[in-house]
Parts: C-alpha cells; sequence; structure tokens
C-alpha cells in the first residue's frame, strides 16, 4: 500500500489486523479550518432521525467473509452526515461536471446533488460545468437549481454534456479558483477519476479550501472495490429487449442464430448478468474468457452440436471479447479515442461473417443468423427505479462528505454500505469478471457451453481456498 505512488494516504492501523484506509480532510493541509453546526440538526425532514449522524469511527469493511483467526482487513470511512460541517451554506459554491461515456443515472445524480444541498444545507450556488472536464475553460457555466433540474432524472444523458480528452490539470484549477469553486462534484469513470485525483492533488498543492468529490459512473462495472456502480442495473434490464428480439428471430427460422454484441471494454459484466438473467443465451463471450472458433472444444464445434439439439441458438458477445482474433484476421488500426481508451474492432460483426463462412463452407448446414448491436441503446436511456434510489444516495453521500470537509474521495458503496474511497483504490486497477468465481461457473453451467480452456490453463488458476482470500472475491460475492 505504501509503494502507491501517493504522498497523501492515510492509512491508520488497528488491532487484530484493522487497517484503515481514510480518505483526506480540507484540514490535512489547512490547519485552524472553523466548523459549523451541520444544517440537519434543524431540518424538519431529517432533525427527527435517531442516531442520523454517523460516527467519527464508523467505517466499513472491504470484507464481509472472513476467516476466524484470519486478520480485520481494509477498512474504508463510512459515507453519511457528521455533526459538523466545514462550510457555511452561503459561502458554498459548488459544481458538478460529467465526464466520459453516457450511463443511464447521470441526470438523476446530478439533480440530487443539486437538490441534496439545497435542500439538505440550504446551499444556493451550484453551477453545471458544459461538456465535460474541458468545459471547465472552454464554455459557459450553467447555473442549477432545484427547478431546474426538477424532471431531469426522466430523461437519458447527462443535461450538462460530456466529452473524453480534454484534460488540462491546470486550466481547471485556474478555473476553479477564478470562478470562487469550493466544492467540486465529478461524475465519471475510471478515467475521470484519475483526472479527478490529479485535479485534487493540484488543489492541496495550491493550498485551496476546495472539496473535490468523485462519484463513481461505469456502465461496464470496470471500477474495482464498488459493489456495482449506478446504471449498470438499467443496461443490463434494457439488454434483455435485444436478447428476446435475438432468440425469437433464431426461434423462427431452422438453424437459426441471434448474435447480440454489448458493452464492455475491457471486461464482460453486462454480458455475464445479462445472459444469466435471460435464460434464453446458449453462449456468453466476454474478454476475460479467451475463446477460439475452430477444432475440437471451439465455437463452431459448439454451435453445430447446438443446433444439432435446440434447432437454433442465441450468442452474446461483450464488444471487448476475442480482439485478438479479430486482430489477427482483420488489419489491426490500433486507433485511440481522446482519453486514451482503445478503440476496438466490431467483434460482434467480425464472428457473424466467420460463422457465416463457416457454414457455408461445411455445406451441409443452413443457418440464418440475425446480428443485433444495441450498444448504445443500453445506455443512452433514464434509469431505471432501483438504480435512480442508488444515484439519490451516492449524491447525498458525496454532499455530505463535501460538506463536512473532506476531500479527495471517490463515494461508494462497499457491501452494501456506502463510504468514501481514495482515488487510488479506485484507479490502481480494473474490476473484471473472476473466471474461476462462482459467478461464471453458474453461467457456464447455464448455457452449457464449453469454458475454452484447456486442461492444463484450468490446472495453473488458483485453487477455491486461496480464492476466498483473494481481493476479488467482492467482484462477484456469491
Ligand atoms: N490518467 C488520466 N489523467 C487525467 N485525466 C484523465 C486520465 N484518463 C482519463 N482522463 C480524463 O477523464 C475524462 C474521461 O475519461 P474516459 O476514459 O473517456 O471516460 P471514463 O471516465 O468514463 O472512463 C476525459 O476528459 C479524460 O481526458
Ligand atoms: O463510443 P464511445 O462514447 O467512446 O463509448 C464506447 C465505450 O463506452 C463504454 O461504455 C465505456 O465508457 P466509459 O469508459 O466512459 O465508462 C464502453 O463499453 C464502450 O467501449
Ligand atoms: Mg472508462
Amino acid at each position: 500500500m505504501e509503494d502507491s505512488g501517493d504522498s497523501h494516504m492515510k492509512i491508520i492501523n488497528g488491532e487484530a489486523g484493522y487497517v484503515l484506509e481514510d480518505v483526506p480532510h480540507l484540514t490535512d493541509y489547512i490547519p485552524d479550518l472553523t466548523t459549523y453546526p451541520n444544517p440537519l440538526q434543524v431540518n424538519p425532514a431529517y432533525s427527527t432521525v435517531k442516531q442520523y449522524f454517523v460516527d467519527m469511527d464508523d467505517t466499513v469493511s472491504q470484507k464481509v467473509v472472513v476467516h476466524k483467526d484470519g486478520p480485520r482487513g481494509l477498512h474504508f470511512r463510512r459515507a453519511g452526515p457528521r455533526q459538523n460541517v466545514y462550510f457555511r451554506p452561503d459561502d458554498v459554491h459548488a459544481c458538478i461536471v460529467t465526464c466520459g461515456g453516457l450511463c443511464p443515472g447521470l441526470n438523476t445524480v446530478i439533480r440530487e446533488i443539486v437538490c441534496g444541498l439545497y435542500h439538505m444545507y440550504g446551499v444556493r450556488n451550484v453551477l453545471g460545468i458544459d461538456g465535460g472536464y474541458r468545459g471547465f475553460y472552454s464554455k459557459n457555466t450553467i447555473p442549477l437549481t432545484p427547478k431546474f433540474v426538477n424532471d431531469i432524472h426522466k430523461r437519458g444523458g447527462t443535461i450538462l454534456g460530456t466529452s473524453r480528452g480534454g484534460h488540462d490539470t491546470s486550466k481547471i484549477v485556474d478555473s476553479i479558483q477564478d470562478r470562487g469553486i469550493n466544492q467540486v462534484y465529478i461524475i465519471g469513470g475510471d478515467g475521470t477519476q484519475k483526472g479527478a485525483a490529479v485535479i485534487y492533488e493540484e488543489i492541496r498543492r495550491r493550498g485551496l479550501k476546495v472539496a473535490v468529490a468523485g462519484i463513481p459512473k461505469t456502465i461496464d462495472n470496470d471500477i474495482p472495490v464498488i459493489d456495482r456502480s449506478f446504471g449498470f442495473d438499467t443496461a443490463v434490464e434494457e439488454a434483455q429487449r435485444a436478447i428476446n428480439a435475438a432468440h425469437v428471430e433464431a426461434e423462427s427460422t431452422e438453424n437459426g442464430i441471434g448474435v447480440v454484441k454489448l458493452m464492455g471494454r475491457y471486461c464482460g459484466f453486462i454480458s455475464m448478468y445479462a445472459t444469466l438473467a435471460s435464460r434464453d443465451v446458449d453462449c456468453c463471450l466476454i474478454p476475460e474468457s479467451p475463446f477460439y472458433l475452430e477444432g475440437k472444444g471451439g465455437l463452431f464445434e459448439f454451435i453445430k452440436r447446438r443446433l444439432k439439439e435446440n434447432g437454433h441458438m442465441v450468442i452474446v458477445i461483450a464488444e471487448g471479447a476475442g480482439q485478438d482474433l479479430v486482430s489477427e484476421s482483420l488489419q489491426s488500426l490500433d486507433q485511440q479515442d481522446a482519453s486514451g481508451n482503445r478503440l476496438l474492432q466490431d467483434v460482434g460483426l467480425w464472428i457473424s461473417q466467420r460463422i457465416k463462412a463457416h457454414f457455408a463452407k461445411e455445406n451441409k448446414m443452413n443457418i440464418t443468423l440475425k446480428y443485433i448491436d444495441p450498444t448504445y441503446m443500453i445506455r443512452a436511456i433514464p434509469s431505471n427505479a432501483s438504480d435512480n434510489v442508488f444515484c439519490t444516495l451516492l449524491a447525498h453521500s458525496a454532499v455530505h462528505g463535501a460538506m463536512a470537509g473532506f476531500t479527495g474521495f471517490t463515494v461508494g458503496s462497499v457491501n452494501g454500505r456506502h463510504s468514501y474511497i481514495p482515488f487510488n483504490r479506485i484507479t490502481e486497477k480494473q474490476n473484471k469478471v473472476v473466471i474461476t468465481d462462482r459467478m461464471w461457473a453458474r453461467l457456464l453451467s447455464s448455457t452449457d457451453q464449453p469454458s475454452f480452456l484447456r486442461p492444463k490453463v484450468v490446472n495453473k488458476q488458483e485453487k477455491p481456498s486461496i480464492q476466498l482470500l483473494n481481493d476479488n472475491l467482492k467482484d462477484t460475492k456469491q
């Protein structure tokens, strides 16, 4: 942990292997800041709540499955309102920015930050930054009030607009300083949180009383530590419509094959959960589980068998799956988007063409294949009811944290409890489907597809007893 390169990490060790990875506080670099009683104490809606304020010593354990004699392990500070705050409501000048790809629920988070600040803390000055990070220095701001954001949660996308690239730290912090902003709410994925971390570092270097709070957005579910991000549930639900269509098309013709491509650049969570939810999927292909087409145990052999058994089949493929195979047969362009993310080849189109070509060559089996690509449909929609509630809790946790003077943190639910997590924990690695975990085994058992792992590869995987202690255990909670 000490090797992370972050000189400001706050690690507190306790008894029996208890470790708290705390988040920074404004008082870490600005001593003697004045505190004020939390206005929630006199808020009619909240003042009656028993134990509404979070105890300063409350922390959330990263692992809920522990061995009798094992260490207590890593903990994060529990999110929620504190007795005292470090800002007077009239002095708060907050801003909100959304960055990266779209995700259902962005508008709900924006709405709930504005309404949370306004209704819980009496804050009146909230600005929207137009068009992602570059909006800080190249665009006008948008004043946000509860009235303005009242029904935005019913719309997909983000009312603030978003972008990739354009992260210029000093220009962004100059803009924050020039505008007198003292609370920055940054909603975005892994790239955005890396950007938020450097903004926080620069603000701290300049000694500014500015709280920086991240709200993790990832439709792919690729952010580690947190249980899930908002919008994931909605995306999986929307994916069902594409899978249903593929299934209807496939079962209506002899040897019908439906191929559905879903988002998931580096990880296959959407595909895995959409497959498990649907029960109509015969094969799910994800980036974490390499596959091959030809020969014994390959995809073509499986398709042939399944068509003989059932007369039709549905394949779900994550956009990042099989990219090595695609590059072998198509000229690899190796392009990147403005944020430096690799641009992927269309694996759905590629696999559809390969399947068609294979069965045309076999000449014994006439197949009908329909390829459905609902990529942007699953993320350009408003969030569902459950995600809406989740967005509200995340937004309120961020507001409570910033008002309480915490900074340099991302909010997230860890084992169901909302927590403040240091940026480096969120950005140091990507969350992936662990194909030796039980969730992937459940999928293999439900689709009865080949694992595409040759025996010697399986033997190389970690033994289950070791995995119990592995950080990845949380990825697919059993
Ligand atoms: N390592 C980084 N340092 C600073 N800013 C970054 C970094 N990676 C990405 N960003 C910025 O974060 C924003 C969003 O990143 P992107 O990867 O497109 O989406 P996401 O945050 O959803 O992963 C972009 O404006 C990009 O410039
Ligand atoms: O076409 P765009 O906007 O670059 O988005 C495509 C990408 O967005 C994603 O949903 C991930 O985006 P983020 O990194 O912004 O979360 C990927 O699954 C997909 O490859
Ligand atoms: Mg990303």
